[in-house]
């Protein structure tokens, strides 16, 4: 694979006055690996997915028939500040504004994740994403930030710790509540039961810094193609321009519209197998805009850290439904994903279930 320096650099997408050739997505089967029929289009349909008010009474049903209906839901009154949204999209686009050389100097390296680049799933597309991002997975962050803010790295490093800190909690608050609305207490999971004991101290989480440059043909490019995140839950926060959509079979694609402090949450792959199959992991793209640049930053949240097996929940397993898939770590499935990517659920998924 060419490098990033020997090819149209993403870093300067947003100043082309016509879409590269390498850039234009024809929305065949090739361009939707995850499901063939999202491929028909490239429009949205007129119904959005629910917002749900975190101090709502009914929330545990309210967000169970929506994970079960769309595997995603937006949520407001979720006790993330305002301030700490802001830092964290300004931060962002202090990144994204830097030239393309300095944002290069901290590029992810060729084994790593972390650092500034295309998205991870790249690779299994032909065409080029009109977009450039930056994933936070592990410490590494501190050296690219003090690379790109020798003067105030310490302050940014700041913002990430505390979005991470307060995202994590939100997070595992999310998961017992779908648990919850699928009769599952959290006695009912070793590691999140300890990981609740332990004040979620013990999860795993990656950040991404996702930018979509304004696009000259934003009808013919893509975003970010589309993709199921690997997680248990993937928490969003995007920018005042709308670019999010999620795919369900029965409706189409759907345009998830932005609104002030209201945060998306899309159900991942983990959670697919934690619930033997009863929620799905939403399939989602973002498109790009003519006139407007977006941003979105993504919380993904795999859960227990170290070697923790995520399974299928014994209590949702039983002799009419047998465990669908196999135990994994988050670390075995990523490594699974980025081989084998749209075969994944395939990968490990139980031959003949029995129990
Ligand atoms: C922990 C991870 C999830 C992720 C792959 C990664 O190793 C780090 C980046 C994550 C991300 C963010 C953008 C969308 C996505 C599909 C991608 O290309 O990189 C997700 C990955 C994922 O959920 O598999
Ligand atoms: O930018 C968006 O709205 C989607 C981002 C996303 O799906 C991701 O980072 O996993
Ligand atoms: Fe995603």
């Amino acid at each position: 694979m060419p490098s990033l320096a020997e090819e149209i650099c993403i870093g300067n997408l947003g100043s082309l006055q016509t879409l590269p050739e390498s850039f234009t997505w024809k929305l065949t089967a090739a361009d939707s690996l995850l499901r063939p029929s999202s491929a028909v289009s490239f429009d949205a349909v007129e119904e959005s997915i629910p917002v749900i008010d975190l101090s709502n009474p009914d929330v545990t049903t309210l967000i169970g028939d929506a994970s079960k209906t769309w595997g995603a839901f937006q949520i407001a009154n979720h006790g993330i500040s305002q301030k700490l949204l802001d830092d964290i999209e300004s931060l962002s686009k202090t990144l994204f504004d830097m030239p393309s050389e300095r944002k290069l100097e901290a590029a992810s390296s060729d084994k790593g994740v972390s650092g500034y680049g295309e998205p991870r799933i790249s690779p299994f597309f032909e065409k080029k994403m009109w977009s450039e991002g930056f994933t936070i997975a592990d410490d590494s962050y501190r050296n690219h930030f003090n690379t790109l803010w020798p003067h105030d790295h310490t302050k940014y490093c700041g913002i990430i710790q505390e979005y991470v800190d307060e995202m994590e909690k939100l997070a595992s608050r999310l998961l017992y509540c779908i648990l919850g609305s699928l009769g599952v207490t959290v006695e009912d999971i070793e590691w999140a039961h300890k990981l609740e004991k332990s004040g979620s101290k013990v999860g795993r989480g990656a950040i991404r810094l996702n930018h979509y440059p304004v696009c000259p043909e934003p009808e013919r490019a893509m975003g970010l193609a589309a993709h199921t995140d690997s997680t248990i839950l993937t928490i969003l926060h995007q920018s005042n321009t709308g670019g999010l959509q999620v795919f369900r079979e029965e409706s189409g694609w759907v345009t998830v519209e932005p609104a002030p402090g209201v945060l998306v949450v899309n159900m991942g792959d983990l959670f697919h197998i934690l619930s033997n199959g009863k929620i799905p992991s939403v399939v989602h793209r973002a498109k790009v805009n003519h006139t407007r640049s977006r941003i979105s930053i993504a919380y993904l949240w795999g859960g227990p850290a170290g070697d923790v097996q995520i399974a299928p929940i014994s209590k949702l397993t039983g002799p009419a439904e047998p465990s669908l898939y196999r135990s994994i770590t988050w670390k075995e499935y990523l490594q699974i994903k980025y081989e084998v990517f749209d075969k994944a659920m395939d990968a490990i998924r139980v031959v003949n279930p029995t129990n």
